[in-house]
């Protein structure tokens, strides 16, 4: 057996958990417990799913990962337009920026959707409360402020473009609300228009237009530059950086390119050498910017980097105005470093009308352009909605931006170790006692799999939701897991075995262990002094095969009642006959025992749960030392 300890998470304080017992301690106080973690924090990297909406299976196997509250997306739109409780149950969707018309009936097929395109901030904060959904473009800030009035009514906002930094995402995620963004649709309408930028710019068309409207004809004022032969570099190789480089090698240009992150075979796939920063913007003639706004993006091209460049460089910016210093740009544009601008994009949108940058004769501007062309919206348009009404159906997103990656293959494979993974965390936690500090917990992966090949994100995100949500208010899902364990002060810590069984499983079986506390259930407390439990997948049914150092199987269903008794005959009669006079159902019982006539573990599956008397006459029968009941 190899054992590898992998990451961790973060740290929780909370209440508690309903539970009965016949021998807790403290069992009149509410548990306190006080869980710290490690940071880990889920990783915010786009999803990339091959296949965005492969349907149900994959919808119902992670519904509890994002849904906070049930939609009826079982019943057909028309049984849910005709019937009021139904309709009354259909989500609501905010759309508070111009969306193509097709998106727009996507969503209205799936929810009511309202369309208030001049909202202040103030009425977007006052409206948001009442919402599910809201659609963004550029112009819509979501703040904070707006995470906040919402309420934890807002379960996902969607970002009708590529660029996310009007979206407060830290916010979003620690409210648990899921972004997701529409990353395909104008790629290459903001290509084009960096391309039409570049070309207008080097022969001063839009300068020329505006003269020759004012009544004159400047030939001689308008020599323009050449493309051909010239270096342009692309800053930032992603998507539309790598259609503007493609195109621009079309137009004959010489193409460098810098990007920290992108594949150097992608580049010379299109003839294009990925560079350093300071070789890309001292070596080209013309910098096209294409790089995301980020704390390290923010005013890269500042008074120092434009020094840098070759005199009379020209600059086109279809990203995001804040990467640019503009005072600095002015600056350069005074001093003839920087020759030409073309500017689609600024830090403040619309800029003031006496913006220096806007009126300087040697800058081209347009208000934001880049994906307005009628086939990017309308590709956008129905590119988000099918992202937030997925996301509102319970799916996770191909286009995340604030969740991990898990690939449509993985989810379904995990659909029911994601089951087992939040009912195990629910069981452990309601087997702390009361007044337990919890200091850590530790999930141990039993698989035959290579550790490598087997993501846990999930399952941890699960079992962290099983454990804070029974014992606190929080609602946890895939986004927030993390940060709100960290913030409840929740140590989680992974770690996988490799076991000898067949590696069809993802998991062979997943092993919850909280240390250092008091048990409202002494025999699920092992020698080391940790709470124990762990469970499998039987025919793909969650099972609970373990509590402390007794073997039970039962399926992790309904209720649960865990009894340790004095193993002798007559036991299970007796508890069943105490149910059964009381109408509880018993939908399983499975007995476990480590040596033969001492002790046994009963295990009993009730589909009601039993009043106090119940539990009461239970806990008096005279072999019964110590038992609990849970809700799974
Ligand atoms: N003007 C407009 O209407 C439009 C503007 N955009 C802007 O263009 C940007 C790029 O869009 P896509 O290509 O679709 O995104 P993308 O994510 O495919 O590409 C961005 C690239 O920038 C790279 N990058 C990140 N940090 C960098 C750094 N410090 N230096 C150099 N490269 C860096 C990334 O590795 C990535 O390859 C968006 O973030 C958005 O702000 C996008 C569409 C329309
Ligand atoms: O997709 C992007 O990043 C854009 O900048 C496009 O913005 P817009 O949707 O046109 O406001």
């Amino acid at each position: 057996m190899a054992t590898t300890s992998v990451s961790t998470a973060s740290n929780l304080h909370t209440q508690t958990p309903q539970a009965f017992s016949s021998h807790s301690q403290n069992n009149s106080n509410p548990p306190s417990l006080h869980l710290s973690f490690s940071n880990s924090p889920i990783s915010l990297q786009k999803l990339r799913l091959s296949a965005p909406n492969s349907g149900n299976s994959r919808a119902s196997a992670i519904l509890n990962v994002l849904k906070t509250e049930q939609h009826s997306e079982s019943a057909s739109d028309v049984q849910r337009d005709s019937d009021p409780v139904l309709k009354s149950s259909k989500p609501t969707i905010l759309v508070s920026e111009k969306l193509g018309e097709a998106g727009i009936d996507l969503l209205r097929s799936f929810g009511n959707v309202e369309c208030l395109y001049s909202l202040s901030p103030e009425d977007l904060c006052a409206k948001i409360g009442e919402c599910d959904a809201l659609i963004v473009r550029s112009g819509t800030k979501v703040t904070r402020q707006v995470f906040e009035a919402a309420k934890g009514r807002l379960k996902v906002v969607g970002r009708a473009g590529v660029g996310i930094d009007n979206v407060d995402l830290q916010a979003a995620t620690e409210f648990g609300c899921l972004v997701v963004n529409a990353p395909t649709a104008n790629t290459i309408a903001a290509a084009e228009h960096g391309i039409a930028l570049l070309a207008a710019m080097a022969r001063n068309v839009a300068q020329a237009d505006a003269s020759m409207k004012s009544g004159k004809w400047q030939r001689n004022k308008y020599v323009g530059v050449s493309l051909v032969g010239k270096t342009l570099a692309v800053m930032g190789f992603g998507k539309v950086g790598s259609e503007v480089a493609r195109r621009a090698k079309g137009l004959g240009m010489n193409v460098i390119a810098h990007d920290p992150y992108a594949p150097a075979d992608r580049a010379r796939a299109i003839g294009v050498d990925l560079v350093s920063f300071d070789q890309a913007i001292s070596t080209a003639d013309f910098v096209s910017l294409h790089m995301p706004l980020t704390p390290t993006t923010n005013k890269i091209f500042n008074d120092t980097n434009f020094a840098k460049m070759k005199k009379g460089v020209r600059v086109i910016n279809v990203a995001r105005g804040g990467v640019i210093d503009e005072d600095a740009l002015v600056r350069a544009l005074d001093s003839g470093i920087v020759a030409q601008a073309a500017l689609d994009v600024f830090t403040e949108e619309p800029p003031s009308k006496d913006s220096k940058l806007v009126q300087h004769e040697n800058v081209t501007v347009t208000p934001h352009l880049g994906a307005s062309t009628k086939e990017a919206q309308e590709g956008v348009a129905v590119e988000i909605a099918e992202a937030v009404v997925g996301a509102l159906r319970g799916e996770l997103s191909a286009t995340a931006v604030n969740a991990p990656m898990v690939p449509p293959e993985v989810l379904s494979e995990l659909a029911p170790y994601v089951t087992l993974a939040e009912k195990l965390g629910r069981l452990a936690v309601q087997l702390v006692a009361g007044g337990s500090g919890i200091q850590s917990v530790k999930v141990t992966y039993n698989s035959a799999r290579d550790p490598d090949n087997l993501d846990t994100r999930l399952l941890r995100a699960m079992i962290t939701k099983g454990i804070i949500e029974p014992i606190s208010d929080a609602h946890v899902n895939l986004v927030n897991a993390d940060f709100i364990a960290k913030q409840k002060g929740l140590r989680i810590s992974e770690e996988r075995t490799v076991v000898n069984s067949s590696s069809e499983n993802p998991v062979e079986s997943i092993q919850v262990q909280i240390s250092n506390v008091n048990s409202k259930f002494a025999s699920a407390v092992l020698e080391d002094g940790h709470v124990t439990i762990e469970g499998k997948v039987k025919y793909g049914i969650p099972h609970l095969i373990r509590v402390g150092s007794f073997s039970v199987d039962v399926s992790l269903d309904g209720n649960l009642i865990l009894c340790r008794q004095v193993d002798q005959p007559g036991m299970i009669g007796q508890v069943g006959q105490i149910l059964g006079e009381r109408n509880v159902n018993v939908s399983f019982m499975s007995v476990g025992r480590t040596v033969k006539r001492t002790k046994a573990i009963m295990a009993i599956g009730v589909d009601e749960e039993p009043d106090k008397d119940t539990l009461k006459m239970i806990g008096e029968v005279s072999a019964i030392d110590e038992f609990v009941f849970l809700d799974l």
